[in-house]
């Protein structure tokens, strides 16, 4: 993918040059500030090669998806493109701006809300209850293994494992966890795997600890490492802390939510001393972050 032609591409979407006041990234995203929102063409933008989703925020932003590997050069030819400075807006900016409500208005394609402890959620109404019975419905609801999605030929393989209720996204506590379901999320897992270089990414979900237990122990000689929401046994478990660290593969982990602006008896993470790294309150975009660290890991390994 050509940096260059994506974000003329992305920028004629938006209306043009003169009708984008702010541009910046974060960790995946260019986050744009526009004149005039109507203008933009969210179907087409969507369609752009390398644009992984689109989001309306608040009453004049749009952020455009790209993924860890390309969100930078994206954003300096816009930059380039618009004579508007590039800001670089950091995991905590997002966290701060999170918290003080910025993210919480007028979302066109899916109410995206991440963390907060004083967030009230619930599956609505009938919308919410039929999304709920689909999910408990569907083949392998419980035990959501995706299998293996081979990317490329070279490059190291990881595993994505998620615990308990993440089965439910979309339907769960969308204030909390937001709109987008545990199959969008495989989705995300499975371009930032490729935009990454990974060969191989495999998502696997369970609500059973011992099934996530006997995953940990099967990673070891078949995956390079491990991106990890234990989901609530990350407060509770210390069989999953004793097979990471028994198995030592590797493992970032992840919330969606900002756990630490929530309830007191979230502040407890018992698999984080067996991983390299965390990622919290990041949205489904933190898996991507995660498999970047891993990545980034890896390769030092290999080079070391
Ligand atoms: O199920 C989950 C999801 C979670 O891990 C997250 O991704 O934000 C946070 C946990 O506290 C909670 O029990």
């Amino acid at each position: 993918m050509d940096p260059a032609i994506t974000a003329a591409d992305v920028l004629e979407a938006c209306g043009g040059a003169d009708n984008v006041t702010g541009n910046a990234v974060c960790m995946t995203r260019l986050r744009l500030v526009l004149k005039d929102p109507s203008r933009v063409d969210t179907d087409r933008l969507e369609t752009l090669h390398g644009v992984l989703g689109v989001r309306r925020r608040g009453a004049s932003g749009v952020e455009v998806v790209f993924g860890p590997a390309i969100v930078d050069a994206i954003g300096r030819e816009f930059s380039s493109r618009t004579d508007l400075p590039l800001e670089r807006k950091t995991a905590k900016a997002i966290t701060q701006m999170t918290a003080s409500g910025v993210r919480n208005v007028d979302h066109l394609h899916s109410t995206h809300r991440y963390g907060g402890a004083d967030a009230s959620s619930a599956p609505q109404g009938d919308d919410g209850l039929d999304k709920l019975r689909q999910l408990l419905e569907s083949p392998g609801a419980l035990t959501n293994d995706k299998g293996a999605n081979r990317t490329t030929t070279t490059g190291p393989t990881a595993l994505v494992l998620n615990g308990p209720n993440l089965n439910l996204l979309g339907v769960r506590e969308p204030d909390i966890y937001g709109r987008e379901t545990y199959d969008d999320l495989v989705h995300l897992v499975e371009r930032a795997g490729r935009d990454l270089g990974f060969s191989k990414v495999a998502c696997f979900q369970s609500n059973h600890e011992g099934v996530l237990v006997d995953r940990i122990q099967q990673a070891l000689g078949t995956y390079d490492g491990i991106v990890f929401n234990p989901a609530a046994y990350t407060h509770t478990s210390i069989a999953l802390l004793d097979a990471l660290k028994a198995v030592g593969v590797p493992t970032v982990e992840v919330h969606i939510s900002d756990v630490p602006a929530r309830e007191a008896f979230r502040q407890v993470s018992y698999v984080r001393d067996a991983c390299i790294d965390t990622v919290i309150g990041e949205g489904l975009e933190g898996y991507a972050h995660a498999l970047a660290i891993l990545k980034q890991h890896l390769d030092k390994k290999k080079g070391a």
